[in-house]
């Protein structure tokens, strides 16, 4: 069921998260399709999570995989965990165990955030600052984010300072979900996207994603400190999907 809804945000529910990782999944071959055919190449930013983890094995999966030519897809992060390279609990560690590795990738097109034992050490900031070099000027056709239970999208987490920093990428300290140091495109870089898709699933996700789409801001520079949450503060120049299954948004839109 897909209904549109003001401030050109469309909110399309699926019956479960298998579903709607499959329907993501296509969605996102097509997207990715497309975009070659406009521009000769794809750029997609990822996200963590769980519904993320499904939706990437989702894609590994599909049989119309092939239709995109992978090795001209630029794979960046929304976000990071500040941890050793290869650490589960890194999202390019999920990413790559999910579909990465069993995909036609150029790995140079691959571009994970700085690890903790990268060239950077344990030194947060200058790790963003490296990502935000390395970004500069990209063209992001699809940002994938997976909203959290407290309405978080990348780390960027309701009432922390992140929500306010004017840096493109941010380092985080003390983030209330763990591990407390990360790295995160910050609200104006993810708005320059081509398209923003923001993820739920379950019922723990109900009430962010009940908050976040009875939000009437969305606005590029809404003040974190006017308590809207940063899932209903992303928005893509083109078009903001909320894809969401059942369990996050019981009863539909
Ligand atoms: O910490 C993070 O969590 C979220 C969502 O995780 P989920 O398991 O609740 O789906 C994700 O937005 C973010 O990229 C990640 O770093």
């Amino acid at each position: 069921m897909t209904s549109p809804q003001p401030s050109s945000r469309t909110v399309v529910v699926h019956d479960g998260p298998k579903l709607l990782a499959e329907a993501v999944a296509a969605r996102l071959i097509v997207r990715l399709t497309d975009a070659q055919a406009e521009r000769g190449v794809a750029a997609v930013v990822l996200t963590g999570g769980r519904i993320a983890a499904q939706i990437y094995a989702a894609v590994r999966d599909n049989p119309a995989r092939d239709a995109v030519d992978w090795s001209r897809v630029d794979f960046w992060w929304g976000d990071e965990r500040f941890l050793p390279s290869g650490d589960p609990d890194r999202n390019e560690t999920q990413a790559r165990d999910a579909f990465l590795a069993a995909l036609p990738v150029d790995p140079a097109r691959v571009r994970p955030m700085p690890a903790s034992d990268g060239p950077h050490g344990s030194d947060a900031a200058a790790a963003a600052a490296s990502y935000a070099a390395a970004i500069a000027g990209a063209h992001f056709d699809v940002v994938l984010l997976g909203v959290g239970e407290d309405g978080h999208v990348a780390s960027v987490f309701p009432g922390h300072p992140v929500g306010a920093d004017p840096r493109p990428v941010a380092d985080v300290h003390d983030s209330p979900k763990p591990p407390p140091v990360r790295i995160t495109l910050t609200v104006p870089t993810l708005n320059t996207a081509a398209e923003v898709w923001l993820l739920a699933s379950g019922a723990g996700k109900a009430d962010a994603v009940r908050e976040a789409l009875s939000s009437v801001s969305g606005a590029p520079g809404a003040a974190d400190a006017a308590g809207v949450l940063p899932a209903a503060r992303v928005h893509g120049r083109a078009r903001t999907l909320w894809l969401v299954d059942t369990g996050a948004l019981p009863g539909g839109v």
